[in-house]
This record gives structure tokens, sequence and C-alpha cells, in this order.
């Protein structure tokens, strides 16, 4: 099978069956021997699938009758297309030559179409690329491939200049970032192992243990992962932790707490000491929870099968602190997940707002007095942010919010004096949390 007839058969499955595109490309480039092969098919990839709207619509102009294609030449039309317009590296001749050899491997029969449309974009480049489309939500959907409904949702929210600084980090690759584990190493030691791999990064000024690696390289090329010097987590993911500044020895609760990023962040924050009981309603992540903690070295968390929005805490258990990290639509990392801007969808928004107060309001009375509760999502939609805190504290007027640390403010990460709102880009990827106290 030649690279792009993979990518091809790739992308068929996950527009069939809904596949998440992280979990079924690493099992399928895993025999692929040279690693430039490897990075060609994740690249491509994943390039299609973010530009899968601007990449129809180019096609559109270019084909008769686009719904008569079997999927397989839809996605090898694409995969053409998108060689051809963004990959500078891969030759033309490479590019129209391999795309139509795996067509003609598969369904011979449309050959010709294929090559024709891959050489008559070519010829009417200028003409095939140029939007022509007045309204400014379609012409940005199809210029930064995404739904307009997104596209509209922002423009209203944050308006036009921010919109397209959000939708073009979301089209680009997004560095990888990782925490380094203090509970095994101190950041400069770490740093010093990079160093002697030649490996590129920046260490974060405002937060010691996180880095961002600059350049292409995997996970298991960095220094240190089976001997757990290291979590891969984003920037604005690790800010949560913060929210909650842990005391070590204090009790926590982890209410939605796979694959245990922030967990074990605040396990390293209590230098291993104390107790964070984590809950996760779905068997399978739980058991990532318990990978992860024993990788890194941590035994101070009890993982527990649980729903949050009918949490009872084992007998005895007075938490210091609560996070609900809540399950949301995640439009605040879709620069990580090629695929999910095509599976959202804004009624599912407004359905996630009342699941994420259910869970909220059932997780605030598990607290005791003087307790804190902190509330974050990677979402950047207010209904789910502002809007469910909001809501939250109109029915439980015994919760106050609570202003996040100093730096923050200084980072100008915090909006309205209490909310952390990062929009994708600003730092890294998008979130949202905000501390809250039970009074009575
Ligand atoms: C945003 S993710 C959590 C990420 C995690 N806190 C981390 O930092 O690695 C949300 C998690 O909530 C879980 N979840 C969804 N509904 C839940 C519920 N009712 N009760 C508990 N967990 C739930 C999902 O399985 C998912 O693992």
């Amino acid at each position: 099978m030649n690279l792009r007839e993979l990518v091809i058969k790739t992308l068929v499955e996950v527009e069939k069956n809904n596949s998440y595109v992280n979990l079924l490309l690493p099992k399928l480039i895993a025999n692929l021997g040279k690693k430039e092969d490897k990075d060609f098919v994740v690249e491509l990839t994943y390039g299609v699938l973010k530009q899968l709207k601007l990449l129809d619509y180019m096609a559109g102009k270019l084909l008769k009758k686009r719904s008569k294609l079997p999927p397989f030449v839809i996605n090898a039309i694409r995969v053409g297309l998108y060689q051809l317009y963004f990959l500078d590296k891969v030759p033309t001749y490479a590019a129209i030559n391999e795309t139509v050899e795996a067509v003609k491997r598969n369904y011979r029969g449309f050959t010709g179409v294929v090559n024709g449309v891959l050489r008559n974009f070519i010829r009417r480049r200028e003409e095939i690329t140029k939007i022509d489309v007045s309204d400014e939500v379609e012409y940005l959907a199809i210029a930064y491939s995404h739904p307009e409904w997104m596209v509209k949702r922002w423009l209203n929210q944050y308006g036009y200049t921010k919109t397209v600084e959000i939708l073009k980090y979301n089209n680009h690759q997004p560095n990888l970032t990782l925490r380094i584990n203090t509970l095994k190493i101190s950041p400069k030691a770490y740093c010093d192992l990079l160093n002697e791999k030649n490996i590129n990064f920046k260490q974060l000024p405002y937060l010691p243990e996180g880095v961002v690696i600059l350049g292409k390289v995997g996970v298991k090329e960095l220094p240190g992962y089976d001997e757990g010097l290291f979590y891969i987590q984003d920037t604005g993911s690790m800010f949560i932790a913060y929210l909650i500044n842990p005391e070590p020895n204090s009790v926590g609760i982890d209410a939605c707490a796979a694959p245990g990023g922030k967990s074990t962040h605040l396990a390293q924050l209590m230098g291993n000491k104390g107790i964070i009981y984590a809950f996760d309603v779905h068997p399978g992540r739980l058991k990532l929870i318990e990978e992860n903690a024993h990788r890194l070295g941590i035994n101070i968390i009890r993982c527990l099968l649980g729903d949050a929005t009918r949490l009872k805490l084992p007998d005895g258990v007075n938490p210091n602190w609560i996070l609900a990290d809540v399950p949301c639509s995640g439009t605040g990392v879709l620069a990580r997940k090629p695929d999910a801007r095509w599976q959202k969808s804004e009624e599912e928004i407004i359905k996630l707002s009342q699941y994420q107060l259910e869970i909220l309001t059932n997780l605030s009375k598990l607290l005791p007095p003087e307790g804190i509760l902190v509330y974050s999502t990677c979402s950047i939609e207010p209904e789910e942010n502002e809007g469910v805190v909001e809501n939250f504290l109109r029915k439980n007027p015994n919760f106050v919010l609570v202003k996040p640390p100093e730096w923050f403010f200084n980072l100008g990460i915090v909006k309205n004096n209490y909310y952390l709102r990062l929009l994708p880009g600003e730092i890294g990827d998008g979130f949202f949390g905000v501390i809250l106290k039970k009074l009575c």
C-alpha cells in the first residue's frame, strides 16, 4: 500500500465510523519503517481533516457531480488537493501520480476523474483557490475550514480579529508541551537532559515545570518517558492545578479525572503527600489515571468509578478541595484534534452546559464550609463557562467567587477579575477555570 492509499483509507474510516483519528492512526502507522513516512502520513491525514471544508470547496469547482463518487475517491481528491495546495515539499508529479495510483488500485474506473481534477487544479489554480463568497461567516468558514455555526458564534462573542486568530491557531500544528515531573527531577536537570539530546525547547518563565518542545519530536524520543520524568500537558491545562494550589497533606476530589493530567499535577504540587480521590464514569479511562500515576511515581491517587452527577464520597472523607474538570465541547483544543470540529454541534453545547451545571451542583454538596471548588473546561463557549458558573451562583448564594493568584493577573489571563479565560493561541490551547468557595 502506498502512503497516500493509507491516508485515504484512514480518512474513509474516520468519516464512515466517526473514529477518533488520534486513536486510529498510531496503530496504522506502526508498521511503517521510516520516521519520515510516519510523519508524512500523520501530516497529510491531520492536514486534510483540518482543511476539509476548503478542500471540498475547491473540489466543488472542479467536479460536476461529486455526490456520485465513492468515499474513497472523494478522499483521494482531498488528499491530492491538499498536497498540491499546502505541501510545497511534495513535488507536483509525486502528489498527482501517487494519488492517482492509489485510486487505480482501488477504484480503477475513477482514475481518469481524479487525474483530471488534480491536473485541472494545477492549470486553474488561481481561479479555484479564490473564495468567491461575499458573506463574512461563510467566507471565513471556507477560508479557515471550520463549521459556519462555530465561526458565527465566535464572531459574535470575540469579534473579527480575535476570531481569525483562533481560526488560524486551530489550523496550525501546535508544539508538544510537557510538564516536568518535579517529584522525580528538577526542571533544571530535565532541561539539561533535553540539551544533551540536542532537543530545542523553551521553558515557560511563569511555569517552571512547563516546557514547550520546538520542532518535530515524538513523545518517546524525549528523555525519560518510561521513567516518568514528564507528562504531556498543554500550558492552559497546567494553570488549573494552580487555581487549587493544594497544600501538601490536603484531601482532594478530582471528580472527572481521566486520564489524570490534572490529578497528577495536583499530586505533584502536594509533594505526593495527602490524598486525591480521582473519579471517572468510564472504567476504561480510569485505568489511564492508574497507569499515568504509576509511571510518574505517584501513590496518593485513589482511582474510583463514579458519576459526578450523583457522586457519594467514601465514609469519613471530608475534602479540602474539589476539582470539576467537566466534560465539554472542547472548542479550546481543536488544534490538537483535527477531526473534532466536524463532530460538534451547537445543540450539543447547550445540552453540555446543563450537564455541567448538574455536575457542579452535585459536587458543591460534597464540600464542607471553607472548602474550595474549582470548575474548569477546555471550551471557549460562554454557555459552558461563565454561563454555568453564573447559573450556579444564582442558585447557591452560599458560594462566592475567589480571585486567582496574583501572577495570573500579571500574565493578563484573568477576565472580569475572577475568570481564567484563555482563547486558543493566546498562550496555547483554550481553557477556562474559576475558583468557588463555600461559605456555609
Ligand atoms: C475533560 S475530561 C477530564 C480531563 C482530566 N481532568 C485531565 O486533566 O486529564 C472529562 C472527563 O470526565 C469524564 N466524565 C464524563 N461524564 C462524567 C460523569 N458524569 N462523572 C464523572 N466523570 C465523567 C470523562 O470520561 C472524561 O474522562
